[in-house]
């Protein structure tokens, strides 16, 4: 079995989101040993993972230090995002793997994603990224020419463009490394997104692709027969946050769209999570789970978490 592993920006640092290096570090050891125990039952796992409070921190630094150190595009962070936790997912999956005496060898892919200049999300920013900040704090950063958002008890977070992944440019490398036997790391925050002209030339464009959706992608290319979406709950749930808040256990791909169509998950959150696991289920996937770290063994059998299947 050939497993999609998305992991959030949830499992990829600790709760309060500022991802401080040590804190990555500490995410990363334990979202590998989840992974070094799935290998160790023989399923093939790609990851992916999401990139949202490291590459908002990286956009602070360039605006920063724009006076002094020439700035780069967002879509360059996304890049240096992609680098740099891959290297950390590499380093803790290669100390797992040696503790358990499993001879696998770990590779990350640098992979851009194509997206539609005219894409509507270019107009509306909706993907939040970097660290959360007061309704005051926001409002002077609004002044600035910013987009902010009020994301509940947590606070305001900076929006940004993300337009839809349509194909994933790197996949046949990522694909090649995965038949040669390396457990990959791709399309790290949804991939660089690029856009391609007449002339079939690729540049970069200033945005963050929602990673859920291009897990989705992903897992059609990598030949994935499960994606598993790993967040900090443990079930998609109905009524989120009401006395009435209900688990969503094994359900049809058409009655989780019907949840959603009824306003079930919240957008930027849950929603993109859902959304990703009924496109994948109709490309054809066994199944895609949305659960926690804690529940992955279980979840990619389908005896754990939200599993989406077919009708
Ligand atoms: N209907 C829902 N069911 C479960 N969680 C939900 C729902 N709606 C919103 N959420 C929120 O979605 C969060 C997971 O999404 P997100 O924070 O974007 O995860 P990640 O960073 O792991 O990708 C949960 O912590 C929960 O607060
Ligand atoms: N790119 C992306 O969706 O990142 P997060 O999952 O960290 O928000």
């Amino acid at each position: 079995m050939r497993v999609l592993l998305a992991l959030g920006g949830n499992a990829m640092t600790n709760a309060d989101g500022r991802a401080r290096p040590e804190d990555q570090i500490e995410a990363a050891r334990v979202a590998m040993a989840a992974v070094a125990d799935l290998l160790q039952h023989d399923v093939d796992v790609v990851v992916t993972h999401g990139n949202g409070p490291q590459v908002g921190n990286l956009l602070v630094k360039n605006e920063l230090a724009a006076a002094v150190v020439p700035p780069v595009p967002l879509d360059w962070c996304g890049a240096q995002t992609q680098a740099t936790l891959g290297f950390v997912l590499m380093d803790a999956l290669d100390a797992e793997l040696g503790r358990r005496g499993i001879d696998r060898r770990t590779a990350t892919v640098v992979t851009r994603t194509v997206v539609d200049a005219d894409d509507p999300g270019f107009a509306r920013p909706t993907k939040p990224i970097g660290r959360f900040l007061s309704a005051e704090e926001a409002a002077l950063l609004v002044e600035h020419g910013e987009t902010w958002e009020d994301r509940g008890a947590k606070g305001w977070r900076r929006v940004v463009a993300s337009p839809e992944p349509l194909r994933i440019v790197d996949a046949p490398a990522a694909q090649a490394l995965v038949d040669a036997g390396f457990v990959v790391i791709a399309n790290g925050g949804g991939g660089i997104p690029v856009v391609a002209e007449p002339d079939g030339s690729l540049h970069g464009v200033e945005a963050v692709i929602d990673k859920d959706l291009g897990a989705a992608l992903l897992a059609g290319s990598v030949d994935a027969d499960v994606l598993v979406i790993g967040t900090d709950v443990p079930h998609a749930v109905l009524h989120y946050g009401t006395p009435e808040a209900r688990d969503v256990g094994v359900v049809t791909v058409a009655e989780m769209r019907a949840y959603a169509a009824d306003g079930h998950f919240a957008s930027g959150s849950m929603g993109p999570k859902v959304e990703a696991a009924c496109r994948f289920v109709e490309q054809g996937g066994a199944r895609a789970v949305i659960t926690d770290l804690a529940h992955l063994a279980d979840a990619v059998t389908g005896a754990s978490g939200t599993v989406v299947v077919p009708n």
